[in-house]
């Protein structure tokens, strides 16, 4: 059992605290508090990881946990996983958030760039509330041996049982069954389209063949989306929306071209290509790049207004060698005059993406983030290209977590 006290918070929400010269990473702590801690994991030289059992000094950011059943009130191994963050007064869990995204920036993106994590804008999100709850349309719970459903505890794959699912818009958490047994099962999804019935579905683990998954319909302002029920889409009731303008208003209209070659890499069901034709028009030229098939196939229809616009099933890496090798002259002028838009999965673009994307030289880049390192270091990548951080705005896409996501536009300097 150690004393400690939390200094700071560190990639992934767990606190930074100092024992005897050594850093010990401790869960549910806040920076400035002191607390009694249990060691977890002491195999490290440099670092171990403690569990917070009892806080001696309180933040007075500290308010009751918004999840009963996560609370350090609870033994750490009882605690529900995916509200970490559900102790901290959302004010402070932004600027907390904006604090791991600066220091991201600066130690692996070699920047110094203030940041502000901004909450959703209630008129974009309907029904969500400023406490850090009824936010999550999405939602995995996972079943148990025996059969009892909830969500795992955290840092651990042990299904804890839960009276309710507070992050869960409230659709969702009416529907939870809570108390039920599915034995046999192996998770239960959860998913509140926009446009569409809230809607559960029970997996014993194995992947419904592809022509069999159900579609449903998500929309965003006018628009409607057509997607997979178990496909990617954003998590917060607001997201979507929220990421529809800040991309859109981070593209740098005197760089843009409607007729370039332009691209919407890791695209989903097209989603940001949409964005982006809604302010610059129907002519606008845009090729969205999406691994799986069946999320392309939506895009190509979801993007139908736009003639210019193409959806193709590919990984970003292997589409932008294929470019790089099938690319006349003509072409080669026309991804130089681009805009690209990326939203990578949280293990970002990674180098050879972005030094693909950097070799065909496109005017700027809109880069789409829910990884502050991924994105710290890709940007750092892209410094190195000739690329500068022009601008950056971050979202509290994920309240109650430690999670950001962030939108950045970067341009070609040299
Ligand atoms: C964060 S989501 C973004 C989707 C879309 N931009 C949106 O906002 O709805 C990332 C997407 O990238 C896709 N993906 C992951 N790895 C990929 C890769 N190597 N190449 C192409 N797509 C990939 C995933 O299937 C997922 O749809």
């Amino acid at each position: 059992m150690l004393e400690l006290e939390a200094e700071r918070i560190a990639h992934g929400g767990i606190a930074v605290a100092h024992h005897e010269g050594r850093v010990v990473f401790v869960a549910d702590a806040i920076p400035g508090e002191r607390v009694l801690a249990r060691v977890t994991d002491d195999g490290h030289d440099r670092f171990w990881r403690a569990d917070t059992l009892e806080v001696l000094e309180a933040s007075p950011d500290r308010v009751p946990h918004v999840w009963a059943e996560a609370s350090v009130d609870r033994a750490p191994e009882r605690r529900a996983g995916g509200a970490e963050f559900g102790h901290i007064a959302p004010v402070r869990q932004r600027a907390l958030k904006a604090e791991v995204l600066r220091d991201a920036l600066s130690r692996f993106g070699g920047i110094e760039h203030e940041v502000l994590v901004r909450a959703v804008d209630p008129a974009l999100a309907p029904g969500v509330r400023a406490d850090g709850t009824g936010w999550r349309t999405r939602m995995r719970l996972h079943v148990a041996e025996d059969g009892t459903v909830g969500p795992y505890a955290a840092r651990s794959h042990t299904v804890v049982p839960v009276a309710s699912v507070p992050l869960a818009v409230d659709a969702l958490a009416a529907l939870a069954p809570l108390a039920d047994r599915f034995p046999g099962a192996v998770s239960i999804d959860l998913i509140a389209p926009s446009g569409d019935f809230a809607q559960l579905v029970v997996s014993d683990g194995e992947r419904m063949p592809r022509g069999e998954r159900p579609v449903t319909t998500e929309i965003v302002g006018d628009r409607s989306f057509s997607v997979d029920r178990d496909g990617f889409w954003q998590v917060h009731r607001g997201a979507a929306a929220t990421l529809t303008e800040a991309v859109r208003d981070a593209v740098d209209a005197d760089r843009f071209d409607p007729r370039a070659a332009n691209l919407d890499l890791y695209g989903g069901v097209g989603l940001l290509a949409a964005a982006v034709g809604d302010r610059f028009g129907d002519t606008m030229r845009i090729t969205s790049v999406e691994a799986d098939e069946r999320a392309t196939a939506h895009a190509g229809a979801n993007l139908a207004d736009w003639v210019g616009a193409r959806a193709v099933t590919a990984r970003v890496d292997r589409f932008l060698v294929q470019l790089e090798s099938d690319a006349g002259a003509g072409e080669r002028a026309r991804l130089r005059d681009a805009t690209v838009v990326l939203d990578p999965p949280r293990s970002g673009a990674g180098r050879e993406v972005v030094d693909r994307i950097a070799a065909l030289r496109p005017r700027q880049l809109v880069y789409v983030a829910c990884d502050p390192v991924a994105l710290a270091r890709d940007v750092g990548l892209l410094r190195q290209h000739g690329y500068e951080l022009e601008h950056l705005e971050a979202f509290d896409l994920f309240p109650s977590t430690h999670h950001v996501e962030a939108v950045a536009r970067l341009a070609a300097i040299v």
